[in-house]
């Protein structure tokens, strides 16, 4: 069965998350809690949105040194939450920490959530990396090179455009995750993001997963869009 679409709860209070969770009393959803939200109301909020009966993707993206990022990681696990992820910047040795730390803090009888790397940002562009981050290959390169390095760590997958995620599929193992934010309801402005693609698009592109915020939590009726979102992303 196809995953849910996750829905990023980017929202700047608990208060504004409630009430937009109360349309979809009636849904079980897979959401994204994501650095705003976090940081500002801490891991109580996670237990809440648990009690509400929703899966749970915590996107902290941690990129630091190996041992703090064991550390950090072995407090995420005990949120016991459903996906956690890194930046496969860090590199080999930081994503193999993050691991052993997930799996070290996973209280027994849990599973360890999943662990997944971004590669590039959907917000950068193939011009942007290559000026600012001195790649000098196409992303394509550099994301694939990036979901290897992953794979090679342990981890569970990685966060990329839909754009690349039939060559990951195809190179690396069909389980090994491809969750694609920078997903736009035909209409939607792109904002910030550079690499963007429909739910449908992302399906036939061989995403794993979709990640939607704007397109649901700004529309004028986002049970609406949500609606939408999974119908096109259950297409074909
Ligand atoms: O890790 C992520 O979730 C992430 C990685 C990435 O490359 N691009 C990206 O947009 N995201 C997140 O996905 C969500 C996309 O939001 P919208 O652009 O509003 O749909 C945001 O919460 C981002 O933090």
């Amino acid at each position: 069965m196809r995953a849910k679409p996750i829905v990023a709860l980017d929202f700047s209070s608990k208060n504004e998350m409630v009430q937009f969770l109360q349309s979809f009393e009636e849904e079980s959803l897979y959401v994204k809690v994501g650095m705003e939200l976090f940081y500002k109301e801490g891991p109580s909020l996670l237990s809440y949105v648990k009690d509400c009966g929703h899966e749970i993707f915590l996107d902290l993206k941690l990129h630091d040194i190996p041992n703090t990022v064991y550390s950090a990681m072995k407090v995420l696990a005990q949120f016991e939450v459903d996906m956690v992820n890194v930046h496969a910047a860090g590199g080999l040795e930081m994503m193999r920490a993050a691991i052993k730390g997930l799996e070290e803090g996973t209280l027994a009888g849990q599973k360890r959530p999943k662990i997944i790397a971004v590669t590039q940002l959907t917000s950068t562009s193939e011009e942007q990396m290559q000026e600012e981050q001195l790649i000098d290959k196409p992303l394509k390169d550099s994301v694939l090179h990036y979901a290897a390095l992953a794979q090679q760590a342990g981890l569970d997958g990685v966060v990329c455009s839909a754009l690349e995620a039939r060559e990951i599929r195809n190179r690396l193992n069909e389980s090994f995750l491809r969750v694609t934010p920078g997903i736009r309801l035909a209409g939607d402005v792109a904002d910030d993001q550079k690499r963007i693609v429909g739910p449908r698009e992302a399906n036939e592109l061989g995403s794993t997963h979709i990640v939607v915020g704007r397109s649901i939590t700004k529309a004028q009726n986002p049970y609406a869009s949500y609606k939408q979102v999974n119908l096109e992303w259950e297409m074909n």
